[in-house]
């Protein structure tokens, strides 16, 4: 029977360590300060959005959440970033995903200013990550880096096959890993075999977004399962990627869902707010 990665634990953890990292800050006349920006009324968006604002103000930081109309247009979208960029009292920036279709993501992502991209998606930060240089990591796959640490997988030289090939998850968690020496497969629909690449893995990270498909009897015996699908199926219930339940019999280590990668999200989104907030503060920003 396998581990339990228990991402609310850890991000608990975490998140007292940043407490008393804003408190230091704040008593240098600095509080960081994060603005959530959500275009529409998603009902799971809505849901993050407030998640995040409370988790700031627990935290003692300061957090702006700016709501607009799904009818904004992108003109309007991008003279809001501009004001945001040019607020000093602004650490970090960050548009939920997704953007209603009449605005175009890739541009309202590039105009948020590099220094203030908490998470980690502007041309720039993406091509920091791509060259291992230091960067605001975008916020799941770097909360999936930190989980696997915390349960010592140590990853150099390992078998990792990362299921999807997102920008928010599946390409800069495989280049994640890869930094830390492992040999990463990126899978996606058109790959042909995917039962059997999934069975040649040492660590499996799924983040697919299709509810339980990868089979527990895909899981090779004693591997490591990071499962980033957040899932609704029926009025309540969350399910992530994989078979929990039969995945979880032959892994050795195993991520809930929920209480898994989840909250680890928006603790790393914290750590990036203060990270932009003491670079800021040192005239680094
Ligand atoms: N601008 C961004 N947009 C989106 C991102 C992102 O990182 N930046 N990621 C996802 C959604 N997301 C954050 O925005 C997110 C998803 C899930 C959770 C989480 O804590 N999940 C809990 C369950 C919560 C629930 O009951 O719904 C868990 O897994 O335990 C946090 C953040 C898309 N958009
Ligand atoms: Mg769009």
């Amino acid at each position: 029977m396998a581990t339990i990665i228990d991402g609310k634990a850890i991000a608990e953890k975490i998140r007292a360590d940043l407490a008393a990292q804003v408190k230091e800050l704040q008593s240098r006349g600095i509080t960081p300060g994060l603005a959530t920006v959500l275009v529409g009324s998603d009902p799971a968006s809505e849901v993050y959005v407030r998640m995040k604002g409370d988790a700031c103000n627990k935290l003692g930081m300061h957090s702006v959440k700016i709501t607009r109309p799904a009818e904004t247009t992108e003109e309007e979208l991008l003279a809001l970033i501009n004001e945001l960029n040019n607020d000093p009292a602004i650490h970090g920036i960050l548009v939920q995903l997704p953007l209603p279709p009449q605005i175009n993501a890739d541009r309202v992502l590039e105009a948020i200013s590099p220094a203030k991209d908490v998470d980690g998606f502007h041309p720039y930060n993406v091509g920091r990550l791509v060259t291992g240089k230091p960067t605001f990591q975008p916020c799941t796959p770097y909360g999936v880096m930190v989980m696997l640490q915390e349960a010592g997988v140590d990853l150099a030289g390992k078998e990792v096959v990362v299921v999807g090939r997102s920008n928010i998850v599946g390409k800069p968690v495989a280049l994640m890993c890869l930094q830390r020496n492992a040999t990463v497969t990126i899978c996606h629909s058109k790959t042909r075999d995917l039962p059997g690449r999934v069975r040649a893995a040492d660590v499996v990270i799924a983040a697919v977004g299709v509810p339980e498909m990868i089979k527990g009897d895909w899981i090779r015996e004693g591997a490591v399962v990071i499962d980033v699908g957040v899932n609704r199926v029926g009025e309540k219930k969350l399910v992530g990627d994989v078979e929990f339940a039969a995945a979880a019999e032959r892994a050795s280590a195993i991520t809930p869902v929920p209480g898994g990668v989840g909250p680890m999200t928006i603790t790393m989104l914290l750590h990036n707010t203060l990270e932009a907030a003491k670079m800021a503060g040192s005239g680094k920003g």
